[in-house]
């Protein structure tokens, strides 16, 4: 079968402070707008400044915006991808990484993604945005050679070893979550330590009440978001332990790989520890994975897209570790129903007050599965490439051209 060439690559951005519309949602799922559980005084390395305690937006969680890759091929077919870059990312898709992709064969992916990341090296620092960019011209490239051979990503990926994808979600209301049928709830802390143990007892005091609401056997966990000191999440960690907290996510920022290993010396007997979501690149997840956390989490938008997730996940296979990526939707469904290491999986509660069923992406994402009852079939996906179209709706801007 003669394959199509990639004939051209177009960047559009979609909210972030270069945009004069906010809190659209989208593939920069923390641009939400007011009054969202996503934005409540959550715990982060900037929470020891009081201007910036109580809003992440108030420090920029949200400037970057929407990227959104579409790479068109000679026979027609389009594919395209969104993560988190807005206006930066369309920058170094249209001047930078398009030499590579344009002229290629649809099916040339690890060769694209390989040059893509070696001539950023200069830039990329190993992550943050320059990543994300990388990964979102991945995945657009993964849905578009789906798209031309009219086959889902998954099967591209050498096809599902389950039949369901089962979740727990993130969110304020676990105790909701369990009713839709989710496996487990992840509530964000809302304290660090500036807040003492002040701080501990309010989350626990949470944590205690969300345990006496789902009763034993639901999986509770905390999501820290880089918050932490070793001391502090040892304290809250073995705090925990009385309401059966499942895991400890994301104590302390992705480098801190001393950090963490030092964390897992004094964790609570069973309770795992996690992290991988702000780590962009293969090295760095083994350093993770040396470091023994339990649940490797990268997100597939921001590690270097399916490409990377899949040499990721036999790092940790390598260790009979998991891997079980941040919540990135159809963009890690398609990965984690091929992996025999990801016994369940996230789904990101982006509905404003964690109640109802909105797709994560939403609204950029046209046909944008949600688990019904806290799962996902493999039918759910079968569609071609992603399975699901840009909707063109959206407030995009393609802020520049090569
Ligand atoms: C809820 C957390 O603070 C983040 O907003 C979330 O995106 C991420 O950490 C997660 O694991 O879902
Ligand atoms: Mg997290």
């Amino acid at each position: 079968m003669k394959l199509p060439t990639i004939t051209a690559i177009r960047a559009y951005s979609m909210g972030g402070a270069a945009a004069t519309i906010h809190g659209q949602g989208g593939g920069d799922y923390h641009d939400q707008g007011k009054d969202h559980w996503i934005d409540d005084h959550i715990a982060t390395p900037m929470s020891k400044y009081k201007e910036y305690e109580q809003s992440r937006q108030s420090f920029g969680i949200n400037v970057l915006g929407t990227l959104v890759v579409e790479v068109e091929a000679s026979d027609g077919t389009t594919g395209f991808a969104i993560s988190t870059a807005g206006t930066v990312g369309c920058f170094i898709v249209e001047h930078h990484l398009s030499r590579f992709v344009e002229g290629k064969r649809v099916d040339q992916i690890k060769l694209i993604h390989d040059q893509m990341l070696n001539a950023t090296l200069y830039y990329s620092g190993g992550g943050g945005v320059v990543i994300n960019t990388i990964s979102c011209v991945d995945l657009a490239l993964w849905d578009l050679y789906g798209k031309v051979l009219n086959l889902p990503v998954y099967k591209l990926l050498g096809g599902a070893v389950r039949d369901e994808i089962h979740f727990y979600a993130t969110g304020a209301r676990p105790d909701l979550a369990q009713k839709m049928g989710f496996i487990g709830g992840k509530l964000p802390t809302h304290w660090g330590p500036a807040a003492g143990d002040e701080g501990i007892a309010r989350d626990i005091a949470t944590l205690a009440d969300m345990r006496e609401k789902v009763g034993d056997d639901f999986w509770l966990m905390f999501d820290c978001w880089m918050s932490q000191d070793v001391n502090y999440a040892t304290k809250l960690a073995h705090a925990a332990a009385p309401y059966k907290l499942k895991w400890m996510e994301e104590c302390f920022p992705p480098n801190q790989i001393e950090s963490y290993r030092e964390l897992k010396k004094h964790m609570p007997a069973g309770m795992l520890m996690t992290t991988g979501e702000h780590t962009g690149t293969l090295e760095a997840f083994k350093e993770l994975s040396d470091a023994g956390v339990d649940i490797i989490q990268p997100d597939v938008g921001w590690c270097g897209g399916v490409t990377s997730l899949c040499e990721i996940a036999a790092i940790a296979k390598a260790r009979g570790q998991l891997v079980v990526p941040h919540g990135s939707s159809v963009y890690s469904h398609h990965a984690v129903i091929t992996f025999t290491n990801t016994p369940f999986s996230e789904f990101l509660m982006t509905s404003p007050h964690a109640d109802s069923l909105r797709p994560q992406f939403d609204p950029i994402l046209i046909g944008e599965p949600v688990p019904e009852g806290g799962v996902m079939t493999a039918e759910q996906l079968d569609k071609p490439g992603f399975g699901v179209e840009l909707n063109r709706d959206c407030p995009l801007e393609r802020p520049f051209t090569h």
